[in-house]
């Protein structure tokens, strides 16, 4: 295996890359993917989300390889924002709510563009929120399990979060990786939804955290004065604060993969539990390990 340093900003690499590598697949999962950073950092996600994808397809076809290639856009439940129906399907209309999913859009409508005008075997997968232990520091599954791991520890006594009441359908990524892998294995390019079906709010997410280490945590207050407090000491664990709040907020994400699992014969295999167990776990023996991680 070789590593290329490249960079989704830079036509003149991407064309580079591809013509001494020669790929049979390519799969797009490079993005500035934080949604609350893209409100602070809108131009820079739209060059590397919206228009990143676009040099990676040009830059397959600069090199002629657009019949032989096959090309997987990581899109995204994000699409779906302000939710039109419940639930969320291939055919139900986009409504992004922030600049990744506005530019995430553009990244999606490129991709089924040049399927069409060049005849590329390219994919969009709207994989829904998917997690594991290798989950970035500041999305909000990560968060509570290294913060309800530090407390477990002696390391934290609290920690803060932003809106408890959004929902998400969260799956592991390990099911979804595989779902991507699947997609480029079949015989016509098509777009699919890859979602586990459930959905669950921050708040449960809190919770079930805290009872993989013994602790039962209870909600008072409302809003920004909400806190969640242990049950038998009445110690406070998590307060809200509104600096994480979204200037335009995804309620609700709920996906529909009936299509995945009857085209792909793909389903998840982890269930909600399982995947903040692992990642409870995890993040335990981590900071057993290191208290400074
Ligand atoms: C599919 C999709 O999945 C991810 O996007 P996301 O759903 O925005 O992920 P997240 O973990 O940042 O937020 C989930 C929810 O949790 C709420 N929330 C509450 N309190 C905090 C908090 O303290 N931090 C964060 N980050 N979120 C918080 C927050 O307001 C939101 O409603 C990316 O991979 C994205 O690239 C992608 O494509």
């Amino acid at each position: 295996m070789k590593l290329h340093y490249g960079d989704l900003t830079d036509s003149s690499c991407l064309v580079k890359i591809i013509s001494e590598v020669k790929p049979d697949e390519i799969y797009n999962l490079g993005a500035q993917s934080h949604v609350k950073v893209s409100f602070d950092l809108a131009e820079y996600t739209a060059n590397v989300d919206a228009l990143g994808t676009l040099r990676i397809m040009d830059a397959v076809r600069t090199v002629g390889l657009e019949k032989k290639v096959r090309f997987y856009q990581a899109s995204t439940s994000e699409l779906y924002g302000k939710v039109q129906e419940v639930p969320q399907n291939e055919k139900t209309p986009f409504y992004p709510r922030s600049p990744y999913g506005v530019a995430k859009l553009y990244a999606y409508w490129i991709v089924t563009n040049y399927r069409e005008a060049y005849g590329m075997f390219a994919c969009n997968g709207v994989l829904f929120n998917h997690e594991s232990p290798r989950r970035g520091e500041t999305f909000v599954t990560r968060k509570i399990t290294r913060s309800v791991a530090k407390i477990a520890l002696g390391q934290m006594d609290r920690f803060e979060l932003g809106n408890l009441d959004a929902k998400r359908d969260w799956g592991h990524a390990r099911d979804y990786v595989e779902a991507m892998w699947i997609m480029l294995q079949q015989d016509t390019p098509e777009d699919f939804v890859i979602a586990t079906g459930e959905t669950h709010s921050v708040r449960e997410f809190v919770e079930l955290a805290f009872n993989h280490i013994g602790k039962s945590i209870i909600w008072e207050g409302d809003g920004v004065n909400e806190v969640g407090k242990e049950k038998n000491s009445g110690v406070i664990r998590v307060t809200v604060n509104s600096k994480y709040y979204r200037p335009t907020e995804v309620d609700l994400l709920l996906g529909d993969s009936t299509k995945a699992r009857e085209q792909l014969n793909w389903k998840p295999k982890v269930t909600f539990g399982e995947l903040v167990s692992e990642m409870m776990e995890a993040d335990l023996q981590l900071m057993k390990q290191n208290p400074l991680a």
